[in-house]
């Protein structure tokens, strides 16, 4: 009995005689990745859209303009949300939510796109009892949509730099919201432009004259009914971006627009009505759904990555392309090992950034059920760890993916694809909820906290207790018995451990020379972001490890454990510098390392369909010619070209107006 459920009659052949030489159940694997639950509830509800016509694209929106995008994606969500019901399970469920969106939207972005990512996670982090009851109910319930307005024209990163002022005017108990300059407009927020009818705003709480930093307003910025915009407010789209164009980012000006005091999101801050302000618990709590963001954006770029693989992955055994063996035919280009050292390394990637994504949440929920309490505690260990996830692995999926649509040769150039969309809402993830080098160095503050109490033979947390291990001065890699790989993991630790041990001893140097304690972090910034950066993928290296070991079926801990060594072998020698300044690898260790990777590679080699077919993408999902699941590619490439806009006729005006007569006259000359 095949243990591939992907099968199905028509196939391509070829597909389905790789799709035999699988060595494990898909549907198990996908519950390994996705949860057993999840995984059930993704392919019920896929097959749910399938029959919904109301939710199918209109035509493929690589053929539509902006209008027609935004337009076709509110059309999709309204009729989502119609059906919610009927296709999911809990609609309350976030994961669930996403994944239908998925299947029905895309990831273009949709009216609602920031209203459930940011607009109601603040308000259920940050509002109180009434101001809940107030507007996260009917925000739930779709009366209103909002946004999450942070990002000014000339600041991003630097919030204590924002512009946008909430005075405070205690003889009509109202805040008086105002942007006093263009660089004060709000630019950015999604679904802001043409979308969304409320707004949480950050702006300057000023009382008397007094400055308490930034804080978030709730803001009503159109007429509920007429769309219009409120008195005092200047609303509208920035334009179009790389991608994510069905998303109507927008601008926001206020002229002295006036809230009620009771506005200001309250449940941490307050001001009550004689203007007495009460402190948060923690100074940052207020910045919760960024990190809610953050912590759901990891198991979001490995789908997206996983997209991507499975997209290269199977076309790459329908493409034929040059002999290995002369006169033997034209092999499957997945059979070259150059095209397996591009592609496996990134599907290795793609699942363990869904295993990080899967812990992170979890954190993430036990650090929103203590805020809820008062407590905060594990708020900057949580901080640190989404700083660095959500900068190494958008970092890493957007240069995996490109790496799969090289793999691809010119189709992958193709919209028809189905990457360029894909790569382009995930590389907006390297910059939206902090630009990645800022939320580096975020990490890095953390890691030069915890030297000091490592020093003082203490851990600032679980994440950095290694920080307190000694340092081995050799790798065992290559020195314990095939099959071991606890030595690579070793190593991880190790070239993390040494960096943030060194950079931390270099800043140190150069204070006791005299150096400020800014100047010198500025002078050891790269060297600090390379230690987060190296302190993050030790702990996605070790979070593969967790993972393996926890599977309980042995063809899949097998399967699992073949990418997850791959991983460990393909990073390690991604950073084998840090490794060889020290001489903690030698160079015959370095060559152990390379020739178990290309092993490994031939191991992969016949699962590889299995292992992406195991993300069960759905063919609408997916969105993708070259990914189809039946592969079929090349009829449907010549059948989607045939939709392009510009096959309307086959003589466009633009031939009669310019070229023509250019072209006439060209003649007429050289008949002179
Ligand atoms: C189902 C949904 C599908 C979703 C698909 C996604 C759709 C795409 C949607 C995209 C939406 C995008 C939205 C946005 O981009 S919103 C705007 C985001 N903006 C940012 O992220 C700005 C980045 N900047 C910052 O966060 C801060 O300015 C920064 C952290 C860089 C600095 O803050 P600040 O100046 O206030 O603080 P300091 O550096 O001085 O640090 C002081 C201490 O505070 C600690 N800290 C900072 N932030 C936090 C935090 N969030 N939690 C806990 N602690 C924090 C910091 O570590 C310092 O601690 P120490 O003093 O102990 O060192
Ligand atoms: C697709 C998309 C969606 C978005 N959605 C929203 C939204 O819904 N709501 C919202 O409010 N905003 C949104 N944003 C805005 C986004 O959050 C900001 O663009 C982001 O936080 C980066 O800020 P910035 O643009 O000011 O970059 P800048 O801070 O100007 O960064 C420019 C460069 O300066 C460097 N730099 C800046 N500060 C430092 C520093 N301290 N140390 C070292 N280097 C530094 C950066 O590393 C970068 O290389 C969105 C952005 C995008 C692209």
């Amino acid at each position: 009995m095949p243990l591939n459920k992907e099968i199905q009659p028509g196939d391509n052949d070829e597909l389905t005689r790789e799709r035999l030489q699988a060595t494990f159940d898909t549907q198990q694997m996908a519950a390994a990745l996705w949860g057993s639950d999840l995984a059930r509830k993704r392919r019920e509800l896929a097959k749910k859209v399938d029959k919904l016509t109301v939710l199918h694209d209109s035509k493929d929106m690589s053929f539509m303009t902006r209008e027609e995008k935004l337009s076709e994606n509110a059309r999709k969500v309204v009729q989502m949300f119609a059906h919610v019901a009927d296709i999911v399970e809990d609609p309350s469920d976030d994961a669930e939510m996403f994944h239908l969106s998925s299947n029905a939207i895309g990831h273009e972005g949709h009216p609602f796109g920031v209203h459930f990512v940011m607009f109601i996670p603040a308000l259920k982090a940050q509002a109180d009892d009434e101001q809940r009851e107030k507007w996260l109910m009917p925000a739930l319930g779709l009366q209103l949509i909002g946004t999450y307005a942070q990002t000014e024209l000339g600041h991003g990163t630097n919030l204590r730099a924002l512009e946008t002022m909430a005075t405070f005017d205690k003889a009509t108990d109202e805040f008086v919201i105002h942007t006093p300059t263009v660089t004060a407009l709000k630019w950015w927020p999604g679904s802001l432009g043409k979308s969304s009818n409320h707004a949480v705003v950050s702006a300057n709480l000023i009382i008397d004259g007094k400055s308490y930093g930034h804080h978030n307003f709730m803001v009503q910025i159109r007429d509920e009914n007429t769309h219009k915009p409120l008195k005092g407010i200047t609303v509208g789209d920035i334009g179009p971006k790389m991608a994510y164009n069905a998303s109507d980012n927008g601008f926001l000006g206020f002229d002295h627009h006036r809230i009620p005091r009771r506005n200001m999101l309250m449940r941490h801050a307050k001001v009550d009505k004689n203007g007495v302000y009460t402190k948060p618990p923690h100074a940052k709590i207020g910045y919760s759904a960024m990190v809610h963001v953050r912590s759901v954006m990891i198991g979001h770029q490995g789908m997206f990555l996983g997209s991507a693989s499975t997209i290269a992955i199977r076309y790459s055994l329908v493409r034929r392309q040059g002999e290995i063996k002369e006169g033997s035919g034209e092999v499957k280009i997945l059979d070259y090992q150059t095209q397996q050292h591009r592609l496996f390394p990134q599907l290795a990637r793609a699942y363990v950034f869904m295993f990080a994504g899967k812990e992170v949440r979890e954190l993430y929920q036990k650090v929103l059920s203590d805020m809820e309490k008062g407590e905060t505690t594990l708020l900057a260990d949580l901080h640190a760890l989404t700083s660095g996830l959500k900068s190494v692995v958008t970092h890493l999926c957007v240069a995996g993916m490109e790496q799969c649509r090289m793999a691809c040769g010119g189709h992958g150039y193709s919209r028809a694809s189905g990457i360029p969309e894909i790569w382009g809402v995930a590389v907006g993830g390297c910059t939206y909820e902090g630009e990645n080098m800022v939320m580096l160095l975020q990490l890095a503050r953390y890691l030069m906290k915890a030297v000091k109490e490592t020093k003082k033979g203490k851990s600032l947390g679980r994440l950095v207790d290694y920080l307190l291990l000694p340092q081995d001065r050799h790798s065992l890699i290559g020195r314990v018995p095939q099959g071991e790989y606890g030595p690579h993991l070793a190593a991880f630790e190790h070239i993390a451990r040494r960096q943030i041990f060194k950079v931390a001893d270099e800043l140190t140097k150069l204070q006791d020379k005299g150096m400020s304690k800014e100047i010198a972090w500025q002078k050891k910034a790269v060297e600090l972001q390379r230690a987060a950066r190296l302190h993050t993928r030790f702990y996605l290296a070790a979070c593969f490890h967790r993972k393996v070991q926890s599977v309980v079926d042995g063809r899949i801990r097998e399967a699992l454990a073949d990418l997850y060594h791959l991983h460990l072998n393909y990073e390690l020698l991604d950073m084998v510098n840090y490794a060889l300044e020290d001489a903690y690898l030698k160079a015959d260790q370095v060559d152990f390392i390379r020739e178990d990777m290309y092993r490994l590679l031939e191991t992969i080699r016949p699962n590889a369909i299995s292992l992406v077919d195991a993300f069960e993408f759905s063919d609408r999902e997916l969105r993708s010619v070259l990914g189809r699941r039946d592969g079929h590619v090349y009829e449907n490439l010549y059948k989607w070209a045939k939709e392009s806009e510009l096959n309307r006729a086959d003589v466009l005006p633009y031939f009669d107006k310019y070229l023509k007569p250019m072209m006439l006259a060209a003649r007429q000359r050289s008949n002179i």
